[in-house]
C-alpha cells in the first residue's frame, strides 16, 4: 500500500502545526510555560499543534474515523483560571487554519479546540490504524528557542508505516557542523518517509522539491559523530563512546531532530539510555524511527531488537535505544554490552 493520501494529509497537518509553533516561539515568555502534573513543561504551542493536527487529519481523511495517540490532554485547560490561556490557543489554531484557504475556521470555538485535543486519547495497539503524534517534541528546547520537532506517524497493525517530522529550527545543511547561530535564513526542514519508499527532506519554507536522504557511510569510529539528549548527562554514553574510540564530544540536541539529523548523515550514532527505568512513549520515537530506517539506518534496543510500537502508548523495549547505521551496529552493540557489564547493568 502506498499511503499517498495519508502522507499528503500528514505533511499538511505537520507543516501547519509547525507554522503555529513558530508563531508561539517568537514571543514566548517564561510565564507562558505551564507545568504538567509530572513537572514537565507545556505551552500553547503543544496544545495548539495537537489541535491543528487533529483537525487537519480529521478533515483530510474523512469519512475515516480518526484514531490518534497523542501526548497532550485537556485536564489543565478545562480547570478554572485557564480561560484566557485557552482563548489564546483557540485564536492561534483559528489563525493557523485560516492561512490555508481551504479551512473556514472562523467559527471554531474553545470547545472545538478542546475536543480536537481530546481526540488524541486513543491507546494505539497492535490492530488497526492509529496516528501517533508528538505535537511539540523537545518542549524544553522549544522554550529555550532551540531545537524541537513536530512528529507524526501512522501505525498499521502495530508497525510504523509512515512518518512526517517538522524541525523548524534545524539547519538545512548540518545540525552538527559549526553554523552561525544568529542566522535564521537557512533553517526549517520537513522530513518524511513511508515504508519501502525511502526518506526525504524538503525545506519547510518555499516550494523546493523533496530530496532523498541517506545515513552516513562513514565506518571510521574515530571520526564518528554522536548525538544525545540535551537534558541529562547519562554516564554510560561516555563509557560506550570511549570504548568505540569516538574522539568528538557528544552533540546535544533536543527532540527527534536527532533522528532526522542522523538520517541525512549529520552524525552516525544517537544513544538514548535513561535513568531509573523511565518508560519511553511511542510518540517520542515513531516518526523518527521510520525516517531513520528508510534512510538506511537502524533503530534498536540494547539487545539489538527493533522497537515495538504495538503495545499501547509506551514502547516495549529493553534498556536503551540505539540509532545508527547498519555498518556500525555490530560495533556499537558490542560496546554497549561491555559497558553495561562494567556498570553492573543487566539486560
Ligand atoms: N527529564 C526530561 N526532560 C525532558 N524530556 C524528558 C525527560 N525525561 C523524559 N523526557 C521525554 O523526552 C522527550 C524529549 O526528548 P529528548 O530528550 O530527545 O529531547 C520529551 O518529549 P516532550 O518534549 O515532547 O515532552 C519527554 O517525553
Ligand atoms: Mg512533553
Ligand atoms: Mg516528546
Ligand atoms: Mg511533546
Amino acid at each position: 500500500m502506498s499511503y499517498e493520501k495519508e502522507l499528503a494529509a500528514a505533511k499538511k497537518a505537520v507543516a501547519l502545526a509547525a507554522r503555529l509553533s513558530q508563531e508561539v516561539q517568537k514571543t514566548l515568555l517564561q510565564s507562558q510555560v505551564w507545568k504538567k502534573s509530572d513537572r514537565s513543561p507545556v505551552t500553547a504551542a503543544d496544545y495548539g499543534s495537537q489541535a491543528v493536527v487533529s483537525l487537519v487529519l480529521e478533515r483530510e481523511l474523512q469519512p475515516e474515523k480518526l484514531s490518534l495517540v497523542a501526548e497532550e490532554e485537556t485536564g489543565d485547560l478545562r480547570k478554572q483560571g485557564s480561560e484566557v490561556f485557552l482563548e489564546g490557543i483557540t485564536k492561534l489554531v483559528k489563525d493557523t487554519l485560516a492561512s490555508e484557504e481551504l479551512y473556514a475556521a472562523s467559527s471554531l470555538s474553545t470547545d472545538d479546540v478542546l475536543n480536537a485535543i481530546d481526540c488524541g486519547k486513543s491507546e494505539g495497539g497492535c490492530s488497526g490504524c492509529h496516528w501517533v503524534l508528538d505535537p511539540i517534541d523537545g518542549t524544553k528546547g522549544f522554550v529555550r528557542g532551540e531545537q524541537y520537532a513536530v512528529g507524526l506517524a501512522l501505525l498499521v497493525e502495530g508497525k510504523v508505516v509512515l512518518g512526517v517530522m517538522a524541525c523548524p529550527n534545524l539547519p538545512l545543511a548540518s545540525a552538527v557542523c559549526e553554523t552561525d547561530k544568529s542566522s535564521h535564513a537557512n533553517v526549517g526542514c520537513l522530513f518524511f518517509a513511508t515504508r519501502g519508499s525511502g526518506a526525504y527532506v524538503q525545506p519547510l519554507k518555499g516550494n523546493s522539491p523533496p530530496q532523498k536522504v541517506r545515513v552516513s557511510s562513514n565506518e571510521n569510529l574515530e571520526e564518528a559523530k554522536f548525538l544525545e539528549s540535551y537534558h541529562k548527562p547519562i554516564p554510560i554514553h561516555g563509557t560506550i563512546a570511549k570504548k568505540l574510540g569516538i574522539k568528538a564530544l557528544p552533540v546535544r540536541i533536543d527532540s527527534q531532530a536527532k533522528y532526522a539529523a542522523l538520517s541525512r548523515g549529520d552524525a552516525e550514532i544517537y544513544l538514548r539510555f535513561t535513568l531509573n527505568g523511565y518508560r519511553e512513549y511511542i510518540w517520542d520515537h515513531a516518526a523518527g524511527s521510520i525516517i531513520t530506517t528508510e534512510a538506511g539506518g537502524v533503530v534498536c534496543d540494547a539487545t539489538g531488537k527493533s522497537l515495538d510500537f504495538s503495545k499501547g502508548k509506551y514502547l516495549a523495549h529493553k534498556t536503551g535505544i540505539i540509532v545508527t547505521t547498519k555498518k556500525l551496529k555490530p560495533w556499537i552493540l558490542k560496546a554497549v554490552r561491555e559497558s553495561m557489564e562494567e556498570e553492573y547493568l543487566y539486560l
